[in-house]
């Protein structure tokens, strides 16, 4: 068995629960936040310091491997695993979104789709069948289905389209698995259609995945489409399997989406923002790089015991930043991701304890003071 989830305790208030993703590479607990490691690195951050912050199953990127430095290449390494000294699990999205967000769309077929590489404009082809073979080269434990993630806003036939293609093109992903060491998750799409998205869950729930990703979300919608979306998508899908909402998010989001009953996700959010001189705080995102904190001696968050926390102070961290030390990028990269894995801690804890929906009201309260 490649990858199993077991449930250790229900919300009885709402539809958090915390669980174990077992994998062969160690268990993971869940609610879990997957770091983003789009280019075989959680950018500014050794795997060790990943994995001291609270790290356990990161994601890369078919799309962006696949491009750079190949996927042949990372075959010959030994597979991604070895290639970057991450020893835990990977998940890697199968660049089904990354080909229509980020490439030069060439042209979509029910073959797949040609498109232009961002970094050099040669011309590529991914289908159901390549995204299998990459994620395979790329030896991940937990491979996604190659989808199309309909954009927001779009018609209800291009959201019909995008769904119906991604149930097809879920079933030539199954049958193209070679490895057995690899689990393979299907993705719902449907769009903000409650009957697309109906019909999308009983497609893949049919071909009876280990796990499901919903896409199609966190595109541009307003957050309280997204929350409704997942109140009727989330009970379509096996209580026993894990649900991975991809692309998701900011702590607000990660704490409705643990209370619809999401056990898995990631985002760029935390280290992207890190990079830009913006840090998460109790009482909401602090810019540490502006003026404001130039001669302000305290910590990026007095409640907060990271490595950062501890021992430097906004205005040493604003001046790293304006003088373009990396010391800068990094030390508020690992702020973020310990504040994001703490949440998760914290989350995780408050399910275990039944005062989940307390720790969520109390949380929110201060996040959105300001
Ligand atoms: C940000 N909002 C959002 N992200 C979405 C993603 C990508 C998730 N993040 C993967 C990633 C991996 C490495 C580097 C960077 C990102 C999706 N992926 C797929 N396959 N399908 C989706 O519908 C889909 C929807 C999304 N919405
Ligand atoms: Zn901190």
């Amino acid at each position: 068995m490649t990858v199993s989830f077991s449930i250790i305790k229900e919300d009885a208030r709402t539809g958090a629960r915390a669980g174990v993703l077992h994998t062969l590479r160690g268990d993971v607990e869940t609610p879990v936040f997957m770091p983003v490691g789009t280019q075989a690195t959680v950018k500014t951050m050794t795997p060790r310091e990943v994995w001291d912050l609270g790290g356990r199953l990161i994601l890369s990127n078919t799309y962006h491997l696949y491009l750079r430095p190949g996927a042949n290449l990372i075959r010959e390494a030994g597979g991604l695993h070895r290639f970057m000294g991450w020893t835990g699990p990977i998940l890697t999205d199968s660049g089904g979104f990354q080909v229509f967000s980020l490439a030069s769309l060439r042209r979509i077929e029910e073959e797949g789709v040609w498109f232009r590489s961002h970094i050099d404009g040669s011309e590529h082809f991914f289908s159901p069948e390549k995204a299998m073979a990459v994620q395979e080269a790329l030896g991940s434990d937990i491979a996604m289905a190659f989808d199309q993630c309909a954009p927001y806003p779009c018609t209800y036939e291009e959201a019909r389209e995008a769904m119906e293609r991604t149930s097809r093109w879920a079933l030539r992903c199954k049958e193209a698995r070679r490895r057995e060491d690899q689990a393979l998750f299907g993705i719902v799409q449907g769009g903000v259609h409650r009957d697309l998205r109906e019909k999308s869950a009983k497609d893949l729930v049919e071909l009876d995945f280990p796990g499901y990703g919903i896409g199609g979300l966190s595109v541009g919608e307003p957050k309280d489409i997204m929350y409704q979306v997942l109140d009727y998508t989330v009970p379509l899908l096996p209580r026993e399997k894990p649900r991975y909402l991809m692309g998701v998010g900011s702590p607000d989001c990660l704490l409705e989406g643990v209370a619809r009953g999401v056990d898995m996700f990631d985002c760029v959010l935390p280290t992207r923002i890190a990079r830009n001189g913006t840090v998460f705080t109790r009482e909401g995102k602090l810019v540490v790089r502006n003026a404001e904190y130039a001669r302000d001696f305290r910590p990026l968050d007095p409640e907060c015991n990271c490595y950062t926390c501890r021992h430097f102070t906004r205005a040493y961290i604003r001046h790293l930043i304006k003088a373009n030390e990396v010391l800068g990028i990094r030390l508020t990269t690992v702020h973020n991701l310990h504040f994001v894995f703490e949440l998760m801690r914290n989350i995780r804890r408050a399910i275990l304890e039944g005062n989940f929906l307390e720790y969520k009201v109390a949380f929110l309260a201060h996040w959105n003071k300001n």
